[in-house]
């Protein structure tokens, strides 16, 4: 049975050539610290990624640090940030990935959640308000974390205004733009983040690595101590292999963003059968990545519909999938005022960079056909 891969926001497939470009530099992997003609070259291939990366968020001037990928680069923001600004408050919107709480708990600051409107936006209105009577000679420094746009429900937050919100009352803001880079529009210096992180495989690069974007002038501690990778900014042997392929798929990625509107349109004729047999859309009023539908469909838990879709050969996600690898009511749509039945009946449905009219078509055969059995039985 041909499968149909739906689910990008978890993963996406790796490009063909960032397959062949990661062979081929294993073949030569050097030690890019290393002064020999192998050193040299892997240098080389380091700076030339940096810049590939660069061009596609409009990182600064030595403004990019490789990382392991989006976790370990939320980790480096939070933790990275902590001394040289006093953090003291971590203003954490309640539609981020768990990796953000659950790295800011460990720092040990005190943190207060953003509550998100049922739109699926964070409310910006609070944040204006709690920050109004914020004093960071008084409270201490502090950040404030929203992500550039929603792993489940896919919708774009106003990052630039929650900065200038930020900024105004002397706090950092950090963006997790792990869904977005290769996917939207991404511009760093446009966003008005101090800090912003990434991942590769979200958008047709390896998994295990990524990058943490930050202007060169501001202050963060390295997380990983030792050799004098990233000028000291992050130790350990360079994985030149997975950065020249997170380079290439950096450079791939401006076609993806040229398709959009034709991946648009084929989440929307998905989101349009899945309406018409019934379905509640998240994030539908709002500017959403192309490709991510977000669906509750009463009295068809998402872990059934995972696994109907599954044996039909289509793979979708349920739950906080993406965050936890289970199926429990995803927090995100919660925080947007969803029922208990709508959280755990809700599914999302990701396309990306190699999808197709078939896949899309796939879906409108497969899941309207399964609900309305579900309904039928339940009536
Ligand atoms: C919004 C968001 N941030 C961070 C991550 C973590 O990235 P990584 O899997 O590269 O650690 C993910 C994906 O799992 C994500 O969707």
């Amino acid at each position: 049975m041909k499968r149909h891969y739906l689910d990008h926001n978890a993963t996406a497939p790796i490009r063909p050539e960032v397959i062949d470009l990661v062979a081929e530099t294993m073949r030569h992997d050097g030690n890019s610290l290393s002064v020999h003609e192998e050193g040299r070259r892997a240098h080389k291939i380091l700076e030339d990624a940096r810049e590939q990366v660069r061009s596609l968020v409009n990182a600064p001037v030595n403004g990019v640090i490789f990382t392991s990928g989006g976790t370990e680069s939320i980790h480096y923001a939070l933790h990275g940030a902590m001394a040289p600004h006093k953090i003291k408050r971590f203003f954490i919107s309640a539609l981020e990935h768990t990796a953000v709480a659950a790295n800011a708990e460990t720092t040990g600051a005190d943190i207060e959640i953003i509550p998100a409107l049922r739109s699926g936006l964070v409310d910006l209105a609070w944040l204006k308000d709690r920050l109004a009577n914020y004093d960071v000679q008084r409270d201490g420094g502090f950040m404030v974390c929203l992500m550039f746009a929603n792993n489940e429900t896919g919708v774009i937050q106003p990052v630039a205004e929650a900065a200038a919100i930020t900024h105004e009352a002397d706090g950092l803001l950090f963006c997790d733009a792990a869904q977005a880079v290769g996917k939207v529009p991404v511009n760093f210096v446009m966003s008005g983040a101090d800090i912003m992180s990434f991942t590769g495989h979200k958008f047709g690069g390896p998994i295990g690595v990524g990058a943490l974007v930050a202007g060169p002038n501001l202050p963060l501690e390295p997380q990983m101590r030792g050799g004098g990778h990233e000028s000291n900014r992050r130790a350990g042997t360079h994985n030149v292999a997975g950065i020249a392929g997170l380079g290439l798929a950096c450079e791939s990625a401006k076609d993806s963003l040229a398709r959009a509107d034709d991946i648009t349109a084929l989440r929307n004729r998905m989101e349009d059968a899945a309406i018409a047999a019934g379905a509640k859309i998240w994030g539908a009023s709002e500017e959403r990545l192309p490709g991510t539908l977000c669906l509750s469909a009463d009295g068809f838990p998402g872990a059934t519909q995972l696994m109907t879709m599954d044996l039909a050969g289509l793979a979708i996600s349920a739950g906080s999938a993406c965050s936890s690898g289970k199926t429990k009511p995803s927090h995100v749509l919660t925080a947007m005022g969803a029922s208990e039945e709508e959280a755990t009946s809700a599914i999302r449905v990701s396309l990306g960079w190699n999808s197709g009219a078939e896949d899309a078509d796939a879906f409108i055969r497969e899941w309207p056909k399964a609900y309305t059995r579900i309904k039928a039985r339940a009536a």
